[in-house]
């Protein structure tokens, strides 16, 4: 079931499109959520391919928008970007607001199933199911689809695909967390939202979910070779490693000197719209 209604919270015109948040009651998170998403000017004569957004540990449905640079390709291809927020919001359960890494701001797009989580954390539904189907029945995107995202966003854009083969027509990440199961975010963000029995943990981990191969579809991966958190949390030789073991296709570019920052994905982001652009069959415009 989907909630109807929509209220438009601010606007700015940005590239001949629009830059727009909305807030909406969520049924599947059951809270007030906002939602930012940007709207080419070719929207203004049909509905548009969208590429969803799904940001890192800390954000919300702003720092994409404001950070990434992301619109001016985006008006140029003819794209939706929708930005979701990263957990739900104005809960207020013990502990949710007390570190960067769990409970608010860090949603990990799973279903949670511990209490007193599962009552609200259920970002894999809201990104996938939920929210998909309400910006269709308001706002003129259609039902042709990417996801992207960054660090817990890459993970969950990763995740989103690998367990609905068909379902996108490209996938790609900045900075994954591709193996949250074995490294220290992903071990507190599982235990606490999915609780101790390991099984329930694969089925939102990249490397496991490549490694039980349903998906062959390819990923695209940018990582920084300055990341504060390449070894301890991203590994991305893992994700290699369980790509190369399973012919899974896989184009990981390596930079050297870039950060976790949106600074890095600034210098990417066109890279990534040109590649989902292509994926989705828009004609680019890029003369000029
Ligand atoms: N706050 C954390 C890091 C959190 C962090 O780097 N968050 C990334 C995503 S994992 C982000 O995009 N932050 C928001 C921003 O840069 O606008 C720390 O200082 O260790």
């Amino acid at each position: 079931m989907v909630s109807t209604q929509i209220e438009l919270v601010s606007e700015q015109r940005c590239f001949g499109g629009w830059q727009r948040r909305y807030r909406h009651q969520s049924q599947v998170l059951d809270c007030e959520m906002i939602f930012a998403i940007f709207l080419p000017p070719q929207a203004a004569e049909q509905p548009v391919p969208v590429l969803w957004w799904l940001s890192g540990l800390t954000c919300n449905d702003e720092n994409f928008v404001t950070k990434a640079g992301a619109q001016r390709l985006a008006a140029r291809l003819g794209m939706a970007i929708v930005c979701p927020d990263t957990s739900p919001r104005g809960t207020d359960f013990p502990g949710e607001h007390d570190s960067y890494d769990f409970g608010s701001g860090a949603g990990f797009y799973v279903n949670a199933l511990e209490a007193p989580w599962h009552a609200h954390y259920r970002m894999y539904d809201y990104v996938t199911d939920e929210l998909p189907q309400l910006v269709r029945a308001h706002l003129p995107v259609s039902d042709q689809e990417a996801i992207s995202g960054h660090s817990m966003g890459g993970h969950g854009a990763l995740v989103c695909a690998l367990r609905q083969p068909g379902r996108y027509a490209s996938v790609s990440a900045f900075a994954p967390i591709v193996n949250p199961s074995d490294c220290p975010w992903g071990e507190k963000a599982f235990s606490g939202y999915l609780g101790d029995d390991r099984s329930a943990w694969a089925a939102y981990d990249t490397c496991a979910l490549i490694e039980r191969g349903d998906s062959r579809q390819p990923l695209f991966v940018d990582q920084g070779l300055a990341d504060n958190f390449l070894d301890s949390q991203l590994r991305p030789e893992r994700l290699r490693a369980v790509c190369e073991r399973h012919q899974h296709p896989l184009e990981l570019r390596l930079h050297d000197g870039y950060d976790h920052s949106y600074f890095f994905i600034a210098t990417f982001i066109d890279d990534h719209l040109r590649y989902h652009a292509k994926h989705l069959g828009l004609i680019p415009d890029l003369e000029s």
